[in-house]
């Protein structure tokens, strides 16, 4: 599963040096604040944020510091941080995208959208989400205009093995006349319509016609995270139209600036359900704003981070190296293991990203990436005996290990140096677990 690893990366960058710079300066004033609510508003501009939305978030933001008397608090950074985070999150969910996909009785769902902006794919997301939620699904085109997009469509249900309703002819009205009979019996119908441009207003009419005949319970409007700036007015084209029940944002996993993701859900009101975050159809991920709060202002993300070991790893790899650790126990070839399963996970860098501060430590945890491969090399050219005993690492042994590795005897003895750190801090953690687990508490801020 891949994680919103560009989306937020400028945003984030951008505001975290700003509140940085803002509370370096001591003592602050009203007047400090404003320039700092002003600067933060141009950088949710320059991140793509539409000028209303921006406006808005900073109003409130604004709201909340006056109500909450900011500038009299003995720590200004963390209840600003705190705010930004709670206004944020207000403006991203109402809570309801949690209860979606959860609805007892039949669901027909619209997914609609500009061209290419991700629909067919993501309706075939979205058929292996709900199958594996344990529904029986449909998937259907309603795209008559481009025959590919039907045949697209079919062949990336045949790869999740749902069912898909072909259709030859020509006449949306038919496929939909021919679809609804076969839909008895699925408890979800997909349909996938034709990109649209809300300028285009044939095509509009059309898909409006559509919705009424088939009164569907979810029309979803698929946007592409880059749309930027002009995602408020694409929303709007369709709102017009149709009564918009909530978003898919696609193509997070580009470079984007995130500006659409605060945009289209001020825009629509509606909830932002998903974001597809790579070309695999597994590649869909359930929307959390709490989650998206916290990784814009780089206050981590664990909740994921603990998700993504889950996902990777297993309930049952995690809890026997827990237990090893726990027991005091690390040898070298543990921290391989260790080394192993960060790369599983998709390295330091991108585990980096949930901790807090990650902004911050980003060429540090890049110049940590290299140092890792190099001492799987380093313990690879070890024998069994060497893993297990360090101690028995002589001038001799630690050169023919250096040559065998390609590294220098340096390399051999700073790698010594880190193991022997790591294992006398697990051997404190293993003597006082509790006293661990408040100091990870207050490194995340969770006190
Ligand atoms: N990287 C990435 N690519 C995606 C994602 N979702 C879709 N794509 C790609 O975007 C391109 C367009 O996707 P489609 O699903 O064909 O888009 P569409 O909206 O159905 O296109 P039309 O029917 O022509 O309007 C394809 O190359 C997809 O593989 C995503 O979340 N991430």
């Amino acid at each position: 599963m891949r994680f919103l690893l560009f989306v937020f990366k400028f945003l984030t960058t951008q505001l975290v040096s700003s509140i940085a710079s803002f509370i370096k300066r001591g003592k602050v004033s009203q007047g400090d604040l404003d320039v700092l609510l002003l600067d933060i508003e141009n950088i949710l501009l320059e991140c793509d944020v539409a000028l209303d939305v921006a406006e808005y978030l900073i109003a409130q933001i604004k709201n909340k510091c006056l109500e909450s008397n900011l500038l009299k608090k003995s720590d200004i950074a963390t209840e600003l941080r705190k705010i930004f985070r709670e206004e944020l999150i207000l403006l991203l969910s109402d809570g309801e995208e949690r209860k979606w996909g959860q609805r007892v009785g039949k669901m027909s769902i619209f997914l609609v959208g500009p061209q290419g902006s991700g629909k067919t794919t993501t309706a075939a997301k979205l058929a292996l989400y709900l199958k594996n939620l344990g529904k029986s699904v449909l998937l259907v085109s309603l795209d008559v205009y481009r025959p590919a997009a039907r045949e697209q469509l079919n062949l990336l249900a045949k790869d999740i093995s749902v069912d898909c309703f072909e259709y030859k002819g020509r006449y949306i009205h038919d496929i939909e006349n021919n679809a609804t009979e076969k839909s008895k019996g699925y408890d979800v119908v997909l349909y996938d319509t034709a990109g649209c441009s809300s300028s285009d207003i044939d095509m509009m009419n059309e898909i409006q016609k559509l919705c009424r005949r088939v009164c569907p319970t979810d029309i979803i409007f698929v946007a592409d995270s880059m749309m930027g700036q002009s995602a408020v007015k694409v929303s709007k084209g369709f709102l017009d139209y149709m009564n918009i029940t909530g978003s898919i944002l696609t193509k997070s996993d580009s470079d984007t600036r995130g500006g659409a993701i605060l945009s289209i859900r001020y825009t629509t009101g509606k909830p932002l359900l998903f974001f597809g975050t790579g070309e695999k159809l597994q590649d869909l991920e359930k929307f959390n704003a709490d989650s998206v709060a916290a990784r814009i202002l780089d206050m981590g993300d664990i909740d994921s981070l603990w998700q993504k070991a889950q996902n990777t790893l297993g309930n049952n790899a995690i809890e026997k190296g827990t237990k090893k650790l726990l027991s005091g126990v690390f040898t070298l070839e543990d921290y391989v293991e260790h080394i192993a399963n960060i790369k599983k996970m998709g390295g330091a860098k991108k585990l980096a990203s949930f901790l807090p501060g990650a902004s911050s430590r980003a060429a540090e945890v890049s110049l940590e990436e290299g140092i890792l491969s190099k001492h799987t090399a380093i313990v690879s050219s070890m024998t069994k005996k060497e893993r297990v005993s360090p101690a028995i690492l002589n001038a001799s042994r630690k050169r023919r290990i250096a040559e065998g590795a390609g590294v220098s005897v340096r390399d051999v003895n700073q790698l010594l140096e880190k193991f022997s750190h790591m294992s006398s801090l697990i051997k404190n953690i293993s003597s006082n677990p509790a006293h661990f687990l408040k100091n990870v508490q207050s490194f995340l801020g969770k006190k």
